[in-house]
């Protein structure tokens, strides 16, 4: 990648993401996973960070980004009345890219460490909801199919006005109906058990940026690789 002083250099990226594997804000989000099974924090992905991958979204090209489908592999389809955004998978293409998945990684580490999850792989990606676009209340992962473990939720915009609408509602049981909203403000943080908590995205009347993540645990046995890398 060119480094034309914009740019934050690699170095110093990973430096970031090394700092905050040591930093409390990672031992506060493990305390409260282990508590309430989530935990939202504004600020806690470090400003580098945040700042290089909000640089990055905004500049991909509209044609980066397909439309979200919703389950995996075979019973991958797309449903715009469930949701309706864009999304971009995110890899180790560009020095961010890194810098975000060491962080990921840092994060990972800790939670093990704190909770004896055995996260094991990490996949998320960029996404983008348009003005009016929106995510319906569903669930990340199913009880017993040992997909995904740990949801992580990242928000990349600079200013978010509360008026903007876009929360994310996080319901704490399948039966809740009025949940916790979280404003997606730049920098802001959610983590929560992918099988436990129902959620949605709620239209917002601005262009709504993000990065989800998904942990899974080592399901492989003798007969299948799960995940496959
Ligand atoms: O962007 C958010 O607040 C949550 C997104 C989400 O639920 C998902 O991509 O599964
Ligand atoms: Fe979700």
């Amino acid at each position: 990648m060119k480094n034309d002083g914009v740019q934050p250099a690699l170095s110093e990226l990973l430096d970031a993401a090394a700092y905050e594997a040591a930093d409390h804000v990672l031992s506060g989000m493990a305390e409260e996973i282990y508590r309430d099974g989530f935990s939202v924090r504004e600020n806690a992905l470090p400003s580098t960070i945040a700042e290089a991958m909000a640089q990055a979204v905004l500049a991909k090209p509209l044609a980066d980004f397909n439309r979200a489908g919703i389950g995996r592999a075979e019973t991958h389809t797309h449903n715009e009345a469930v949701r309706s955004d864009r999304i971009h998978w995110i890899t180790s293409e560009s020095a961010e890219h890194l810098a975000w998945l060491a962080w990921a990684q840092a994060f990972k580490n800790h939670i093990n460490r704190r909770l004896y999850l055995g996260l094991f792989s990490f996949e998320s990606h960029f996404a983008h909801y348009a003005p009016g676009d929106f995510y319906k209340r569903h669930n990340d992962a199913f009880k017993g199919q040992a997909n995904r473990m740990l949801s992580l939720v990242v928000y990349l915009n600079r200013d978010w006005d509360v008026n903007n609408g876009g929360e994310l509602v996080l319901y704490k049981t399948e039966q809740d109906q009025e949940g916790i909203r979280v404003a997606p403000r730049f920098a802001t943080v959610v983590a929560f058990l992918s099988e436990e908590f129902p959620h949605e995205v709620l239209p917002a009347t601005c262009d709504r940026y993000s990065i989800a993540g998904w942990f899974r645990i080592n399901s492989s046995n003798s007969k299948k690789i799960d995940p496959p890398s």
